[in-house]
């Protein structure tokens, strides 16, 4: 079994400092109940000020170490959510993991920036997968609208994933879209799904939180309420082999016709 805390935090607009002190309290909190790995937030150490974001990309570097330093002392994984990075090509939207040694093991650029909330203005997408591993657990990780893209998703699950987290600041009105969408992902690739949204508010937008776990059958085992918490949950990894014996759908898949599909009318 492993234990998973999601945080659902409020963020402050442009305000790494503030974000960064609040969440490393609430990951030692999810830490002292025993939690192994920690998922948190879109975005947590900024928000969506993305007019200005290329003011805050110089603090995520120190943020990020001193993650590093918090896994590495207490040996859990974080799915440090995802931060603001500045590459040669402009800034992206990266989901940043840390094992439980300390190391980044997986930098994952968001691919399917969102228009409405103005992404496509300021960030560049990324083109790399989101496959990495937990103690040789084939898992893999999301940034929000990549949800709405089952194609992609699944094209993990084919290559071997089990569980698939999702991190986000998904707002209040299109609450019900993120918990059918996150349970058809769990549906349809037969695996967990974990996903940690922030609550609050930033000028634009009201955000939901209703973090939750699904099991690989689609059950909700645990979900958030729209306020600042921790959940807690559990990842069986037996229950994703029992699941896909009980229903083939990776051996009944016919990727052959699915890719020589062609329109005759
Ligand atoms: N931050 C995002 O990508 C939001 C995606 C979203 O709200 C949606 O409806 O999709």
């Amino acid at each position: 079994m492993i234990k998973i805390a999601c945080i659902q935090s409020d963020v402050v607009l442009g305000d790494s400092i503030t974000n960064s002190m609040k969440m490393k309290g609430k990951i030692i909190e999810a830490i002292n109940q025993h939690a192994t790995v920690i998922v948190l937030p879109e975005l947590w150490t900024t928000g969506y000020c993305l007019e200005e974001i290329t003011k805050h990309t110089g603090q995520q570097e120190s943020i990020i170490s001193e993650l590093q330093t918090i896994a590495r002392s207490h040996q859990v994984t974080i799915i440090s959510g995802s931060f603001p990075i500045e590459r040669e090509h402009g800034v992206t939207n990266t989901l940043i993991v840390i094992n439980n040694e300390g190391d980044v093991v997986k930098e994952y650029d968001k691919v399917h920036l969102f228009q409405l909330m103005n992404e496509h203005h300021y960030l560049q997408s990324g083109t790399d997968n989101g496959l990495f591993t937990i103690d040789g657990l084939e898992v893999a990780g999301f940034v929000c609208y990549d949800l709405r893209f089952p194609e992609w998703i699944q094209t993990h699950a084919v290559n071997g994933a089990k569980v698939l987290f999702f991190v986000a600041e998904w707002p209040i009105q299109r609450m019900e879209h993120w918990e059918t969408l996150l349970k058809a992902r769990a549906i349809e690739n037969q695996c967990y799904v974990v996903a940690c949204n922030r609550v609050g508010k930033d000028l634009a937008n009201t955000f939901g939180g209703g973090s939750v776990l699904i099991d690989p059958w689609g059950e909700v085992l645990v979900k958030g309420s729209t306020e600042e918490e921790i959940i807690y949950g559990e990842i069986d990894r037996g229950k994703v082999e029992e699941i896909r014996n009980t229903i083939p759908i990776f051996e009944d898949r016919k990727d052959g016709i699915y890719k020589s599909f062609k329109k005759n009318v």
